[in-house]
């Protein structure tokens, strides 16, 4: 038995290359050599700079593999066509050329080296490994056209070799001595051989139409692996998976590159006509090849056999050239064509030069990362970006700023837990009377009921945060007493959580929330082994669901045009916070997140050294308000502050750009798009909006009204969706623009080819995002609610190196908050310092620390 767990799974031909292919060869003899002469047993690299095997044989299609196939695989095409009813059964016995004394008359030669072989060994096997094609010179050379992988062996080393024709339907065979050959210049497969005794060009031609051949013995020796493709023909076909028997390989068809199986179906056999099916041989398709019990077992991809069975108009050739694109190798080749095509479409034919430079490797990784470009994501962003409806804002109506916003502050929060004495206010009057701790008891439940999910937004390349900077935000440390990561800080938060709503959850339930880490190309891979090497940070492994979100190429300011890392590596960059909702859908995290019962989702950026990770007031809230989307927010410190301004937009029917956005206008109440005009609304609707730092126009940011900024309530990047609204985000009528982001972009150095990117000092491309709250403006007013919440106790972003927003300002929050815990708990030391106790773990969580 042999599993292909090795790359290079061979199936061998015994070769008769032509002979059932075309009649014109069955006239002449063959020149072979005896098993004795066994000079030939290493493979040569071929012309192609792939492994040839001795006789033709060849491997079995791996996807990395490349060995030469060509020169079989052509003569199994030929003879499929010619002989396509040929039964597996009879046409093995025709392959095998076996020397008997009824097949074999003497031949008489006129030739003084050749000699007739009166009875040949029965247990002698030959293969063919050329065609005497015609006379050259007057010397008695010989053109002899190549059947084998190693024409230098067997066309230059002196040594015995056999010749076989057939006159008159019957066989003869000679035994002759090479004394040399050589190949002609510009012509692969044709070779010049001297026979000894064949001195002119009569003698020679004697030969003309011959076989050459060598003693079947002389053929490599076969790995375990390997296998000869006349042995496949009559094996059992068994679906790996059931081992259910589905049929029978009758033939092997090559199509070139890869060998097809010609099976026929078991369940058609004794019917008028039977079915036949092919199945590319390559090991990802045909794992295992079992040569004792003369079975293969078989993993077809979905749709294969169904596509086999032969349809009313589809040709033979058509259905084997669907069948062909399930082999891996070819689907990428033909989807790389696609690729280039579209690329040269775009005017972005310059990405592909390096597919004709550099290592192989570098090629394979330019393929593979071109492979992965979503074109219709890309297009859409330069649509966007560039298009002729280009407008940074795409304001379509007028803006105004939110209503009065609810406050969660636990007003009063040390004298409350003052008075409850080291016990959850939960039935206390301060805590029905308070909105916040009711907001919280309530929001506790869905936690202890598993209601709840939890996102962090860690796919940035963290680029404002200078080259020292770890390759993922969340792993820079926070210089604290006991110093931890952004994650560690945030996991220990979630554990937190998850500990208070043990106590309240049913006996013996010890809640776990789901935490999904929004990852990128830049993030994934060190995410997750930052995970690993912490040990979760405490939590259990299961419950961290690593999502990754897409890239998209980055693109030069001017013109659009793809920026280069170097020949061989596009430069990309993750597609905003936006992405999430793609990707949560794509991966099917939305289906496992609803399997698990879960109501509502919280979302919130990684770089917020203070962020309330699974708050229960936040998921509280959102439910009393019955909310699809749930923002946080924050006073502006100041107009020129970095953060995003939530606004309402009233949009109005007499705006001119109103036509294009009432038609893409998605009801999410049921779900269907519809327009707007339409269903007669929209003429003066209210949608949410956040309009971000970077593209607000600066009369709106410094806009005041006695004084006060008149757009103040800042988005802190902490918002919260309902399942039911982040499955209807996954619409395909859901698009989300994309926003230009300029940025400094690592590019290749024009002067040096495989320089290492040199990274711009100023902004030198676009980096194309979408913005995660582009997606409240699907959503009802009356469905969103907003949540005021206290900068001092949630918001310490953590954006630059130096100066504002920075490690050292969010640091210094972080101890400003856990000192208002230390001197409350100075004062009531009953109250705080009972090690693990509800009311421990309370304090902690909402005095920004975590459980030492
Ligand atoms: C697209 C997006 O979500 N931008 C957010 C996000 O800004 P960045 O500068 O991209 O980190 O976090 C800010 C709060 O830290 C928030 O104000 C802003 O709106």
């Amino acid at each position: 038995s042999s599993s292909f767990a090795s790359q290079s799974w061979s199936s061998f031909l015994c070769y008769s290359r032509l002979r059932s292919a075309s009649n014109s060869l069955l006239i002449g003899g063959g020149l072979l050599v005896d098993s004795d002469s066994r000079s030939l047993r290493k493979p040569i690299l071929g012309t192609n700079g792939s492994t040839k095997s001795q006789h033709g044989g060849h491997h079995r299609g791996d996807t990395s593999g490349g060995q030469l196939r060509f020169l079989l695989a052509a003569a199994i095409g030929l003879e499929f066509d010619s002989t396509g009813s040929m039964s597996g059964g009879s046409r093995r016995k025709e392959w095998t050329t076996r020397a008997s004394s009824s097949s074999f008359p003497i031949f008489h030669s006129s030739s003084g080296g050749a000699v007739a072989i009166d009875e040949a060994p029965d247990s002698t096997e030959f293969v063919e490994i050329g065609m005497i094609a015609e006379t050259h010179g007057i010397h008695g050379e010989l053109r002899v056209r190549s059947l084998t992988d190693f024409p230098v062996e067997r066309f230059e080393t002196p040594g015995v070799r056999y010749i076989r024709r057939i006159v008159m339907g019957k066989v003869s065979m000679l035994r002759v001595e090479l004394l040399k050959g050589r190949e002609i210049p510009g012509k692969q497969s044709s070779w010049l051989v001297t026979l000894k005794g064949f001195k002119t060009r009569e003698e020679a031609s004697e030969l003309l139409g011959s076989t050459m051949l060598v003693s079947a013995d002389e053929r490599p020796p076969m790995d375990e692996e390997d296998v000869y493709i006349p042995d496949l023909v009559g094996m059992s076909v068994i679906l790996q998976e059931t081992k259910e028997e589905i049929g029978t390989i009758v033939d092997v068809h090559s199509s070139g590159a890869n060998d097809l199986l010609r099976v026929c179906l078991a369940s058609t056999i004794n019917r008028s006509r039977d079915v036949q099916v092919w199945i590319p041989f390559v090991k990802e398709i045909v794992p295992l090849v079992d040569k004792e019990t003369r079975r293969v077992e078989i993993t077809p991809p979905a749709g294969l056999l169904e596509l086999n069975v032969p349809k009313e108009g589809a040709s033979k050739k058509e259905i084997r050239k669907q069948v062909l694109c399930f082999i891996p190798e070819r689907k990428t080749k033909a989807m790389l064509a696609a690729v280039k095509k579209r690329l040269t479409a775009l005017g972005q034919s310059h990405v592909l030069e390096g597919l004709n430079s550099g290592e192989e490797s570098q090629r394979e990784a330019l393929t593979e990362q071109l492979l992965s470009i979503n074109f219709s994501q890309f297009q859409h962003a330069l649509d966007n970006v560039f298009g002729s409806s280009e407008s940074k804002l795409r304001l379509i109506g007028e803006l105004e700023p939110p209503p009065a916003v609810p406050h969660a502050k636990w007003e009063g929060f040390e004298d409350w837990l003052r008075d409850t004495k080291g016990h959850i206010p939960e039935t206390s009057a301060a805590a029905s009377n308070n909105n916040t701790a009711r907001w919280w008891r309530g929001g506790l439940q869905l936690v202890a009921t598993g209601k709840v999910g939890v996102v962090v937004l860690a796919g940035g390349q963290s680029t404002r945060l200078g080259p020292e900077a770890p390759p993922v935000k969340g792993m820079l440390q926070l210089e604290l007493p006991h110093p931890k990561s952004l994650f560690q800080l945030q996991a220990e938060r979630l554990l937190l959580v998850q500990e208070l709503a043990a106590v309240v959850a049913a006996p013996g339930v010890k809640p776990q929330i789901p935490w999904l880490v929004l990852t990128s190309d830049a993030t994934d891979v060190p995410t997750r082994a930052f995970f690993e090497e912490n040990a979760y940070f405490g939590l259990n492994e299961s419950q961290v669901w690593f999502v990754k979100q897409e890239s998209l190429p980055c693109v030069s300011l001017e013109g659009g045009a793809i920026l280069m890392e170097s020949p061989w590596r596009v430069a990309i960059a993750p597609s905003g916070n936006g992405g999430l909702f793609a990707a949560l859908c794509a991966q099917g995290f939305l289906e496992k997140l609803s399997n698990l019962g879960v109501l509502y989702v919280q979302v919130y950026s990684v770089d917020n050294a203070l962020v309330r990770v699974a708050d229960p007031v936040f998921f509280g809230f959102a439910q009393e308000h019955e909310a699809d989307v749930g923002v946080k927010v924050i006073d502006k410190l100041s107009a020129d502050e970095a953060v995003g301004i939530v606004c309402l937009e009233r949009e109005t029917s007499d705006n001119p750009s109103n036509e294009k956005q009432t038609s893409e206008r998605v009801d999410l109440d049921n779900g269907e798009i519809q327009d707007a005009e339409d269903t007669g609304e929209g003429s003066n609707s209210l949608r949410y909006r956040v309009l971000e730092y970077s593209e607000a126009p600066s009369t709106l940011l410094t806009a005041r009204n006695g004084g006060q900024l008149v757009y103040r309530s800042a988005h802190i990047c902490v918002n919260l969706f309902s399942l039911a609204y982040l499955k209807k985000m996954a619409d395909p009528g859901i698009e989300l623009d994309f926003h230009a982001a300029h940025k400094c972009i690592p590019c290749a150095s024009k002067n040096l080819e495989h320089a290492i990117p040199v990274l711009a000092d100023k902004p030198n491309g676009i980096k194309f995002e979408q913005f995660i709250f582009d997606t409240f403006k699907f959503c009802q007013p009356e469905k969103v609610a907003l949540l005021e919440v206290e900068r001092e106790e949630e918001f310490a972003p953590i954006k630059n190196n130096v100066g504002a927003d920075s490690e050292e300002t969010a640091r210094n929050m972080v101890l400003a908050l856990q000192n208002r815990h230390s001197s409350l708990s100075q004062e009531n030391e009953s109250g705080f310092c009972d090690g693990l106790s509800p009311m421990s773990l309370l304090k902690a969580y909402a005095f920004g620390g975590s459980v030492e």
